[in-house]
């Protein structure tokens, strides 16, 4: 029967099904890191089990580390990770620890090291898990309970989600990223619109991304409350996991191609549900609100709540008005900022760096604008310092900083100040999300490098020529 790729990859991954429960599935590949393990690791110690497949679960520093220099000064992000340390020694995971030439934000690494495949199943007790989605695995974020679930068994219970198609033809304009594409998605069908759904991004523009803009899309479907969203392997997909360290080689990697070449929606398969999007008609985004679907064009002003037909919607337009401290009709381009954040998991990959420095190019960060560069992962940060971007960077004036998380969240010393206010190339713009008080206003890392330079929201195609 003609099937959507999702199901299929669910359908190859069941243990049992038994009627009136969730079914049961494998899981190929396991990621933890410091925040959402330490529970499942004292459940696991206290029942007495050991981790199933040790060798099928990977463990990273990201998300409390600093990103200057080694030492972990706040007590409840040093107890978090030293807990990690233990953790894995004692159950014989490799971990990814500050230091580590491979460490950096979890789902930046396992991609980069070919650990994240076609056809997969992955988890991992973090939200953002949807990233890897980009390669055509079935890849969602579980709670700490199921974590503790996964160690001890390799398998998790779950439901099949409803499947939703959102649909992108036409050809993206050359100043907009996938960042712009999203953030313009989830403006149209709003914070909960993707709710009970794991998601597959179709259509000509889809097919034009390259995988870094791919893990981009995916990586924030969670925004929409996507339990998963995901892109159909292809001829970009086996380019970028061709020679990866974890990459099958020689006659597996044939097999592998075989196999994956096969992984796709029916063309007579049905969705749930369809949502359809022109790609020529998306500008660059910004978000002017405390969610991300509270977004407009660059170009656009600061709306009315009273824009807003649905109740609940308006009233989150009023208080999100509030803390943001702006007023209906403001120009977007007229909002100052004094924190540029270029980083995360969802803007922190060489082509978003490469993007943000031939914006910087030649130019400066204005004065009183405090820019940090954070590289979704060490090798990132190799990589563009042998192409000469970490110079572009700290030429203009920006912090070149070490991998992590970063000021993505309050959870390390990257901490935006009370009443601060930001543009910034990660996924959260909920109240604190970068510090208590703090103000965020989610872009690409082009408008990013732009609004740096001039100290306002702006869209790179405003700057005067360098
Ligand atoms: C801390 C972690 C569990 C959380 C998540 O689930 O996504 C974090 O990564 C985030 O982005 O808010
Ligand atoms: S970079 Fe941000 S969104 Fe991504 S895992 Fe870290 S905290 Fe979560």
């Amino acid at each position: 029967m003609a099937d959507v790729l999702a199901r299929k990859i669910w359908d190859a991954h069941l243990v049992r099904r038994t009627a009136g429960e969730p079914d049961l599935l494998y899981v190929d590949l396991h990621l933890v890191h410091e925040v959402s393990s330490p529970q499942a690791f004292d459940g696991l110690r206290a029942a007495g089990r050991r981790v199933r497949r040790p060798e099928l679960t990977l463990a990273m520093e990201d998300h409390a580390v600093p990103t200057e220099g080694l030492r972990i000064v706040d007590p409840m992000a040093r107890a978090q990770v030293e807990a990690l340390r233990r953790n894995c020694a004692e159950f014989g995971i490799r971990l990814f620890s500050l230091g580590d030439a491979d460490q950096g934000i979890v789902h930046v690494v396992a991609p980069q090291l070919g650990l994240t495949q076609p056809g997969m199943t992955i988890v991992c007790g973090d939200s953002h898990t949807s990233t890897h989605g980009a390669f055509g695995a079935l890849a969602f974020g579980i709670g700490t309970s199921e974590v503790e679930h996964v160690l001890s068994t390799q398998t998790l219970p779950q439901r099949m989600p409803h499947t939703m198609e959102v649909r992108v033809d036409g050809r993206l304009s050359p100043d907009v990223t996938a960042k712009d594409l999203i953030l313009a998605i989830i403006a149209r069908v709003g914070v909960g619109g993707g709710a009970g759904h794991v998601v597959e991004y179709r259509g000509t523009a889809i097919e034009a991304l390259s995988m870094e803009a791919r893990m981009t899309l995916c990586n924030m479907s969670i925004e929409f409350g996507a339990r998963a969203g995901m892109v159909a392997p292809d001829e970009t997909t086996y380019a970028y996991l061709a020679g990866r360290p974890h990459a099958p080689t020689g006659v597996l990697w044939e097999r592998a191609l075989e196999h994956w070449r096969g992984l796709r929606t029916d063309d007579d398969a049905v969705f749930d549900r369809t949502v359809a999007l022109d790609g020529a008609s998306v500008r660059p985004f910004v978000t002017w609100g405390t969610n991300p679907a509270q977004a407009v064009p660059v170009s656009g002003v600061v709306p009315a709540p009273d824009e807003f037909t649905d109740p609940l919607v308006r009233s989150a337009a009023e208080q999100a008005l509030r803390y943001m401290e702006l007023t209906p009709g403001t120009p977007l381009r007229d909002i100052a900022v004094d924190t540029v954040f270029l980083g995360s998991c969802t803007n922190g990959r060489i082509e978003d760096l490469r993007a943000a420095a031939e914006v910087l190019r030649g130019r400066r960060v204005a004065d009183g604008v405090t820019m940090l560069v954070v590289p979704g992962s060490m090798k990132v940060r190799v990589q563009a310092e042998a192409e000469g971007l970490a110079e572009v960077f700290t030429r203009a004036g920006a912090q070149w900083r070490a991998a992590g998380c970063s000021m993505c969240l309050g959870m390390n010393p990257d901490r935006m100040a009370p009443g601060s206010r930001s543009a910034s190339t990660s996924n959260r713009n909920f109240e604190g999300r970068q510090g208590p008080g703090a103000r965020t206003h989610l872009v690409s890392p082009l408008v990013a490098a732009a609004t740096a330079v001039t100290g306002r929201l702006t869209a790179a195609a405003d700057l005067e020529p360098a």
